[in-house]
């Protein structure tokens, strides 16, 4: 007999129908509750494949096994509890996600904690605050016009990959607003590829924490994961070497951060630590609004009266002429579509904290080093909070309506909210309404789309879609 450490993944649901789209998504989980194996199994792959039914409600529940627990908070006032009220108790990340991020970031903003990251977060909010918006629109704008010239250029019925072509878009956005720098489509291609490639090999979860250590072991560095990673380092290396040997003055956020530590030597910013924040910055803006784009794309093109909706906006704030940044304010039905996409795929759709000492979570004693998991994912579709809470329905954000305060968080909340959220927002719409001004984007027939949690929420295979010319 063969003994197999593969399990079948979930199967996916997915309906539509009637003005009606219930995108796709896994089947909940339904072994055993002590089947540990093959929820690891799963979980390695992607976390969203061990969720149960119940995991979906508003519920504080643990797991406890070989000393470690586990906490998962799926109630908006307890998520208010760990990520603001007590958010000097759960403000470390994870170990599994430390450990997974750890090569490519070195110290940067998203893994670090106490001093550290208190030193940076003024700084690092400051280079990317939405005062200097203005400034990166011209990079959104600039970038997405030359996509709209690509597109217009393929031949009819070409199948291209949205989460590549997204990928490519957002890459090449963030590089000129971090590095002040055209990467180009060569080296975008690279970067996309590397942290792609990058997160098919890391594990979701460390195993040497259940073996007893705290702070997880340091991830084996297989050829394959070196390889990926010296993808994406020789790209942002070697722009980030320019602008430290004084190269470039262009006012870019590595420009900036180069000058605050000239004139403030306190900071102790040395090379590694600036390049390890440009980094951050730049993993951090071009894969989650990368992903976000290619939803919108899966999401609009299965629901032809919401991309309707969305066509007459557009026509009517911006007539034929591209859409800017004055308008995104007025691209009401835009932003509920980007907001809407956020809550079904939230790119990031798992939180892990680690506590550092005892503390109470609803009725949780909870222990020093243990796991709390928020997750985006559960929270935006739980039944107790929101109405069709798997249905596509950009409308519920109309009219200045707002959910419930901590159910709804793709960009987390408390004093470690995403420091890019006026950044990422502007940026999704506006690249959005740009080319959906021009395009119609269909998904290739045949394509199964899988959504997978690793380090990000992507379709698991990417998005094969057609582009049609309006
Ligand atoms: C749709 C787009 C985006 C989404 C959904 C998103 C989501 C998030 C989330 C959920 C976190 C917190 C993660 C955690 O606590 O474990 C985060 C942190 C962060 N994000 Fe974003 N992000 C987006 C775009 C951006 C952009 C464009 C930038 C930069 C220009 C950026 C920079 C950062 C940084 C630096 C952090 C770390 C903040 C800290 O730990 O203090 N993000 N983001």
């Amino acid at each position: 007999m063969r003994f197999s450490l593969r399990v079948a993944p979930p199967k996916i649901i997915e309906t539509r129908g009637n003005g009606v789209f219930e995108p796709a998504r896994p089947e909940p989980f339904t072994g055993p509750p002590r089947d540990y194996l093959k929820m690891f199994l799963l979980a390695r792959k992607d976390y969203l494949s061990v969720f149960r039914s119940g995991d979906y409600r508003s519920r504080v529940s643990q797991m406890r096994g070989f000393g470690r627990q586990l906490v998962m908070v799926n109630v908006p006032e307890q998520v208010k509890y760990v990520l603001a009220t007590r958010h000097d108790n759960f403000e470390r990340k994870s170990p599994a996600m430390r450990r997974a991020l750890e090569y490519l970031l070195g110290d940067g903003l998203f893994i670090s904690d106490g001093e550290t990251w208190k030193c940076r977060r003024p700084l690092v909010s400051d280079i990317v605050h939405k005062s200097r918006l203005p400034q990166f629109a011209g990079h959104m704008e600039a970038v997405t016009l030359d996509l709209v010239q690509r597109w217009q250029g393929l031949p009819p019925d070409t199948v291209i990959d949205a989460l590549a072509e997204m990928g490519g878009l957002t890459a090449e956005i963030i590089a000129r607003a971090v590095f002040g720098d055209d990467i180009g489509p060569d080296d975008a291609g690279e970067v996309v590829a590397g942290f792609t490639s990058f997160q098919s090999l890391v594990d979701n979860l460390n195993l040497a924490y259940v073996a007893g250590f705290d702070n997880g072991i340091p991830l084996l560095k297989t050829p394959r994961l070196r390889r990926a990673i010296w993808r994406v380092r020789r790209v942002i290396d070697r722009i980030a070497i320019n602008h430290l040997e004084g190269r470039s003055h262009d006012g870019s956020m590595l420009d900036l951060l180069v000058r605050r530590q000239q004139k403030n030597p306190e900071l102790g910013l040395d090379h590694d630590a600036l390049r390890n924040e440009a980094a951050t910055i730049f993993m951090a803006g071009q894969e989650t609004t990368a992903a976000t784009l290619t939803w919108a794309w899966y999401l609009l093109a299965n629901a032809p009266w919401s991309e309707a909706a969305l066509h007459e906006e557009i026509e009517r704030v911006c007539g034929r002429r591209p859409p800017t940044l004055d308008d995104v304010p007025k691209l009401e039905y835009c932003r509920a579509v980007v907001e809407e996409t956020l809550r079904l795929y939230p790119p990031v759709p798992v939180l892990g904290r680690q506590a550092r000492e005892a503390d109470r979570i609803g009725s949780i004693d909870v222990l020093p080093a243990a796991i709390i998991t928020i997750s985006p994912w559960l929270l935006h579709r739980n039944p107790d909070i929101w109405t069709r809470p798997h249905h596509f329905v950009p409308e519920r954000f109309l009219g200045g309506w707002r959910p419930v305060p901590y159910s709804y968080i793709p960009f987390a909340s408390g004093p470690r909210i995403c420091a890019g959220l006026q950044f990422g927002l502007t940026e999704t719409i506006l690249c959005l309404a740009i080319l959906a001004q021009r395009f119609t984007v269909r998904v290739a027939p045949g394509a199964t789309v899988r959504p997978a949690s690793r380090l990000t929420l992507r379709p698991q295979n990417g998005l094969p879609v057609t582009i049609h010319t309006r």
